[in-house]
């Protein structure tokens, strides 16, 4: 049995990571193979019930040590639970947001640093990398639009300030720089199709 692989989608706020995911889930599927759609925070029973903590609250609600420590621990039962085993049988896994969110939203925009909350990752899910991340690009002001078109709400982190939101943005850029072949900057400008012709250019190289 071929291990499967793991796609991580990526990007701020309401950039179209979910739409995304399920128009790639049908073509992977297309193509006969088992596709597990999951999330994050979230993505297995323990993880789902600290997403709530995470998102739900004030946005004072925890300090940014213990915000990356929550995220950290979500992800290491969502790895466990439902990813390895997935692999394990052959599946792809298609994330919608994965380790690279807390690295741009935790370690750059909340100033704890890209590398102190990758130590997090390898204490938590053993350093367990996805085989792609495409980062979805949008003017924020753009994706706060098409996220508020969509249901007008905003979570604990999601309302932070645009200065905030820039900073996630750069978080990206920067870890498309620093590990260029995992992490792929996707336009996400366009109508629908033409952004997902472009993310299933970006992971052409992976297919069976
Ligand atoms: N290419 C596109 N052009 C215009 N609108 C789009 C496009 N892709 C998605 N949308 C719309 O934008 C809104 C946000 O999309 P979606 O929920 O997929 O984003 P998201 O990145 O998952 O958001 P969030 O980060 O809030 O979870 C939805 O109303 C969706 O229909
Ligand atoms: C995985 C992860 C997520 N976040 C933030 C990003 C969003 O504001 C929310 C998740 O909401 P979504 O609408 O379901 O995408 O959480 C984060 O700050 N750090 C992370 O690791």
């Amino acid at each position: 049995m071929t291990r499967g692989r793991v796609i991580a989608l990526e990007g701020g706020e309401g950039v179209g990571k979910s739409t995304q995911l399920k128009a790639l889930s049908d073509l992977l599927a297309k193509r006969g193979i088992e596709v597990v759609l999951t999330r994050e925070p979230g993505g297995s029973e323990g993880a789902e019930a600290i997403r709530e903590l995470l998102l739900q609250g004030e946005e004072k609600r925890w300090n940014a040590r213990a915000e990356a420590l929550l995220f950290a621990a979500a992800r290491s039962d969502h790895v466990e639970k439902t990813i390895l085993p997935a692999l394990e049988r052959g599946a792809w896994v298609i994330s919608d947001r994965f380790l690279d969110s807390s690295l741009a939203y935790q370690g750059e925009a909340g100033g704890l640093g890209i590398s102190r909350v990758r130590d997090l990752h390898e204490f938590g899910s053993e350093d367990f990398l996805p085989d792609r991340t495409l980062v979805l690009t949008l003017e924020p002001s753009e994706g706060v639009l098409r996220a508020k078109h969509r249901d007008g709400e905003a979570d604990r982190i999601g309302g932070r300030s645009p200065a905030y939101h820039g900073a996630v943005l750069a978080g990206f850029r920067k870890l498309a720089e620093q590990e260029p072949d995992r992490v792929k900057l996707i336009d996400a400008s366009g109508n629908e199709a033409t952004v997902t012709a472009r993310l299933m250019a970006a992971i052409a190289d992976l297919m069976p």
